[in-house]
């Protein structure tokens, strides 16, 4: 049998929540160059019940979603506790994700609740993580606003408010990637919605997946720290048999459709906060990439300096691509849910011939 590895090509089911067909990803039916125009409540809208909503519907979604950030004092106490331990960031929010599908308020938990929860609770990591206090939700804002005052303590203006939004809409979803998959599997077995999620967080940790972000900007810390040419951080990489990360994608042969919005976001971001260093070094590696390899840059590459401009350490970074992303993991447990229908495929086997065990013969 001749298998693609890691099942590249390979149609496993349908959706009709996201599309990357011709390399163009449409939310919907919806390109995404034009949905990151809209507000974040309306994309996730949008993925779940695959309409946009009226005024009327998007006015009450969001106040709905904004009410449902307010995280139960059960809920703080165990972040209090978890969030401290010296685990990775995104260790901590597999292990939280989990416990929230513990506690005593979780019997009616919808996504509405669920994604608000989520936000909330990564905001709070963050936070608990860099020894400041937690910040109460402000009802008067929208969701993107409210997730932002939660991690930086700050009400962001306008501008950043609506880049941040964009940000967060174009890592909202991305059909079949590893972590959705990863989430449908456990949701085909009729799993209740935190253990889907738990195994998405644990498959976006990874480098070759979500946890990319974090790594771009360690390079890019490395090649300030060291003064050194970032051309030649790329080349020894090169020699050393290690890949760059932030570019390549399975799909994506020809450049990464998220990436070429995000690059002019990550340049006003670094002027406004004055990481005009970072950018440039980011433009240097990426014509090289380019030139060298034929490689793009992917969505992490520029979210990462993105992240960095917004004051958050490079190690949360992958649990704000969690954050994101949660909408499109609960679109999807949705969408399988509704299907009705066990995930489980059949493999090729390739080890030893039939063979016997002989009782005894070892004695
Ligand atoms: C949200 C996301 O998940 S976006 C992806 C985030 N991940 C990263 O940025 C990690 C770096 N990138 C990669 O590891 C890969 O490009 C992946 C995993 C994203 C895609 O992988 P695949 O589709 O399996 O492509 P594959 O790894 O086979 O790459 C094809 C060729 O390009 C090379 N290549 C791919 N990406 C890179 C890279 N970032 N740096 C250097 N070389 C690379 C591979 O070594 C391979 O070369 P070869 O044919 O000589 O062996
Ligand atoms: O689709 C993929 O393989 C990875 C990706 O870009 C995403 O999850 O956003």
């Amino acid at each position: 049998m001749d298998l693609p590895r890691g099942l590249a090509g390979v149609v496993i089911d349908q959706t009709s929540i996201s599309s990357t067909k011709n390399a163009r990803l449409t939310y919907s039916g919806y390109p995404i160059e034009e949905i990151c125009q809209a507000s974040f409540e309306e994309v996730v809208y949008l993925l779940w019940y695959g309409r946009l909503p009226n005024k009327e519907e998007l006015q009450k979604f969001r106040k709905m979603l904004v009410r449902k950030m307010v995280l139960p004092a059960e809920t703080v106490r165990l972040l209090l506790y978890i969030a401290r331990e010296p685990q990775h960031p995104m260790s901590i929010l597999r292990t939280t994700t989990s416990l929230l599908g513990t506690t005593n308020d979780v019997e009616h938990d919808e996504p509405p609740r669920i994604l608000a929860k989520m936000l909330t609770v990564i905001a709070a990591i963050v936070r608990i993580r860099n020894n400041e206090p937690l910040i109460d939700v402000d009802e008067k804002m929208g969701v993107v606003e409210n997730f932002l005052y939660m991690l930086t303590g700050e009400r962001p203006d306008e501008e950043l408010a609506k880049m941040f939004s964009t940000v967060m809409i174009l890592q909202a979803d991305h059909e079949f990637n590893a972590s959705t998959f990863t989430a449908r599997v456990v949701a085909s077995t009729f799993a209740d919605y935190y253990s889907c999620l738990t195994a998405a967080v644990c498959a976006l940790k990874g480098p070759l997946h979500g946890g990319a972000n974090e790594r771009v900007f360690e390079m890019l810390e490395k090649i300030y720290d060291h003064d050194m040419d970032p051309i030649d951080y790329v080349k020894d990489a090169f020699k050393r048999g290690r890949k760059v990360m932030g570019f390549g994608h399975r799909i994506y042969k020809h450049g990464d459709p998220r990436a070429k919005i995000l690059r002019p976001i990550a340049e006003k971001m670094a002027k406004r906060t004055g990481n005009t260093y970072f950018f440039e070094v980011q433009t240097e590696i990426a014509d090289y990439m380019l030139k060298e390899k034929g490689l793009y840059p992917n969505v992490d590459y520029y979210t990462a300096l993105i992240y960095h401009c917004v004051g958050l350490k490079k190690d949360v970074f992958t649990t704000i691509f969690a954050a994101c992303r949660t909408a499109g993991w609960l679109a999807h447990v949705m969408e399988q849910r509704r299907e009705k229908t066990l995930i489980r495929p059949c493999s090729e086997y390739v080890g030893p011939d039939e063979r016997h065990y002989l009782p005894d013969v070892n004695d």
